[in-house]
């Protein structure tokens, strides 16, 4: 079957998964007999396009990486312009819904209204939006549940690199009492960039133009995105209950040249890390910058990959390194995510 898809937000990321559906379409379907089609794209600025039978895929790219938005894309009969967000998740016939808009770091929407929406509709998300993720978990997963959808999000902690789906499958059976990592791509390229010369305003510009930062880069810069990422891991990994709140956070703008030179000169370097202790059945979990000494695994990881360790009872240090951000390494995450779904619905019906 053809797996129809809804995308909400269609900037770095959603561009990036569409350019993976389109490049890998045989291999997809040879290796994994996974074939897909765009039914609907709604998008604030670059405009909302919906046709039942499915939306050409170059025709897409090319209007808007030409123009910046969907209006040159082609008129054909039957093709619906200007719902917006929940009319499309709504009234669209798509099965899934990719869920690709701006994360809210303060509340979470409508992210989190897209995915009500979603599963009330019997459809299933994959999303890159950390909001919904790391403010209602609960809820949208007992939501999912309800209604026998899928609520794929592994491009919410360090975007294609396995950090959701890796513990949670081949780690099973552990118990895992501390992750620690650095979880932003965009801060750990800056960190990397001030280390080599460059001012705070130019690494932030470089990181932008790569397209790791956040729509607000202060996301990024003062540690909330971090902090999302290891309150998703605190609750999706570890199984403990942790709220944004209980996060002690701070970023990496209070960090002058004076200080980057300092760190050196210690034979040291700042990393931006985020850590979750469980001790005695409690959590406690906190973002910040810390001198690293160069022998620490992650004084090695720099630009915009991400690493993390899991302490587990049976395995000890277990770390992964890979991709923390970027276009087509976000898109991957949301491609691992459907064909998760897609071979789950497979097994049902064999
Ligand atoms: N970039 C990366 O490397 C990663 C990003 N993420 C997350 O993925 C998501 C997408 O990121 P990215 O593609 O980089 O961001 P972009 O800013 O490039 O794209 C987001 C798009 O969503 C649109 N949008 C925002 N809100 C709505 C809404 N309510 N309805 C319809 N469209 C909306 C924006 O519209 P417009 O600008 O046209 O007004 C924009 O085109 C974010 O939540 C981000 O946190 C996660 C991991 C990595
Ligand atoms: N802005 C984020 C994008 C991925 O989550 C980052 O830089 O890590």
């Amino acid at each position: 079957m053809t797996h129809k898809l809804a995308f909400i937000g269609f900037g770095v990321v959603g561009q990036g998964l569409a350019e993976i559906l389109y490049s890998k379409r045989q291999s997809l379907k040879d290796a994994e007999g996974f074939e897909s089609k765009i039914v609907a794209i709604s998008d604030f600025k670059k405009g909302s396009l919906y046709h039942p039978d499915g939306l050409d895929f170059e025709a897409l790219l090319e209007a808007v990486q030409d123009g910046g938005t969907l209006d040159s894309y082609p008129k054909a009969d039957g093709l619906i312009t200007g719902w917006d967000s929940l009319e499309t998740i709504r009234k669209s016939n798509a099965d899934t819904v990719i869920e690709v808009s701006y994360t809210d770091v303060s509340t979470g929407q409508p992210a989190i209204d897209h995915c009500r929406a979603a599963f009330e509709s019997g459809k299933n998300v994959v999303m890159t939006n950390k909001g919904p993720v790391a403010l209602a978990y609960q809820e949208l997963s007992a939501l999912a549940k309800k209604h026998g959808v899928s609520w794929g999000f592994e491009g919410t902690v360090m975007s294609g690199t396995p950090a959701l789906r890796m513990p949670k499958l081949t780690l099973a059976g552990n118990d895992i009492t501390e992750i620690r990592g650095i979880l932003n791509g965009t801060t750990n390229f800056m960190l990397m960039r001030m280390d080599e010369g460059a001012s705070y305003e130019a690494a932030l510009k470089e990181a932008q133009a790569l397209g790791y930062a956040e729509a607000d880069p202060t996301s990024d810069v003062e540690g909330l995105d971090a902090r999302y990422k290891i309150v998703i891991l605190a609750q999706h990994v570890m199984g403990m209950p942790l709220t944004v709140e209980q996060v002690e956070c701070t970023g990496i703008s209070q960090l002058t040249p004076e200080l980057i030179e300092q760190a050196r000169m210690e034979g040291r370097r700042w990393k931006l890390i985020a850590t979750a202790k469980k001790e005695n059945g409690i959590i406690t979990a906190k973002v910040a910058a810390e001198k690293v000494p160069l022998d620490d695994p992650l004084a090695s990881v720099s630009g915009a990959l991400n690493a993390i360790t899991y302490q587990t009872d049976l395995l000890g240090p277990v770390t992964l390194s890979g991709a923390g951000a970027g276009k087509a390494e976000t898109g991957f995450s949301l491609l691992i995510d459907l064909l998760t779904i897609a071979r789950a619905r497979e097994t049902v019906q064999s």
